[in-house]
């Protein structure tokens, strides 16, 4: 089902958006939509954009997938954890973070100390149907997919539900999304 889009005007987006005096850091399983609906948001708000994989990609030279392979998923781990530490000191604007980002501790009590943490949440169906677009995401290349990303839900709600803010997405368009995630914050704040 999709929900509506809040009735946001473009001088509410504005009051909002001045509230706001932190990063803001999305987090949440694989293909909820942290990078996609991101990019819409900080252009919404009017901020500056990052993306947590892009920039391990950039630093690696490899694709994230390539990193898994050549290196191993520890190792992707530490870059991760050493990517976000520098990005929440100094950016400002949208951090889409990658799926496993908040559930290291210590990378959570950084988000948690200097930004706006937003978990993006999305049915396990809706997930399998988005990733299966693109072979980009190593962990779901060990098996059935719908099989990992139940499991990971598991293991990770825990984590994912210490975010300031929970929003759930459906497939409505990404701005509809964006919005949602602006009049969360503007009740959490
Ligand atoms: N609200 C939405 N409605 C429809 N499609 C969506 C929505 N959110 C994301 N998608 C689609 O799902 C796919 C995955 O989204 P996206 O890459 O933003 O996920 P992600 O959370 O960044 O995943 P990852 O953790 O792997 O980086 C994209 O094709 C995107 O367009
Ligand atoms: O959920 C995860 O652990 C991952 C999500 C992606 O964003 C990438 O960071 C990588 O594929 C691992
Ligand atoms: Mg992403």
């Amino acid at each position: 089902m999709t929900q509506t889009a809040p009735s946001l005007t473009q001088q509410d987006i504005a009051r909002i958006a001045r509230r706001i005096d932190r990063p803001i850091v999305l987090v949440g399983l694989m293909g909820v939509g942290k990078s996609t609906v991101g990019r819409r948001l900080a252009n919404l708000i009017g901020v500056d954009f990052v993306d947590v994989d892009d920039e391990i990609e950039r630093a690696a030279d490899r694709s994230v997938a390539e990193i898994f392979e050549e290196f191993g998923e520890p190792y992707f781990r530490n870059g991760e954890r050493r990517v976000m530490g520098r990005l929440i000191g100094e950016k400002q604007g949208v951090i889409a973070t990658g799926g496993g980002a908040f559930v290291d501790p210590e990378t959570r009590g950084l988000i948690r100390e200097k930004a706006i943490s937003v978990w993006l949440d999305c049915d396990i169906e809706t997930l399998v149907e988005r990733t299966a677009r693109r072979d980009s995401r190593p962990l779901l290349r060990q098996g059935d997919p719908h099989a990992i990303l139940l499991d990971l839900k598991e293991r990770r709600s825990g984590s994912y539900s210490q975010a300031d803010c929970h929003v759930v997405t459906d497939d409505g368009p990404h701005n509809a999304t964006a919005l949602r995630i602006l009049e969360a914050i503007d009740s959490w704040l």
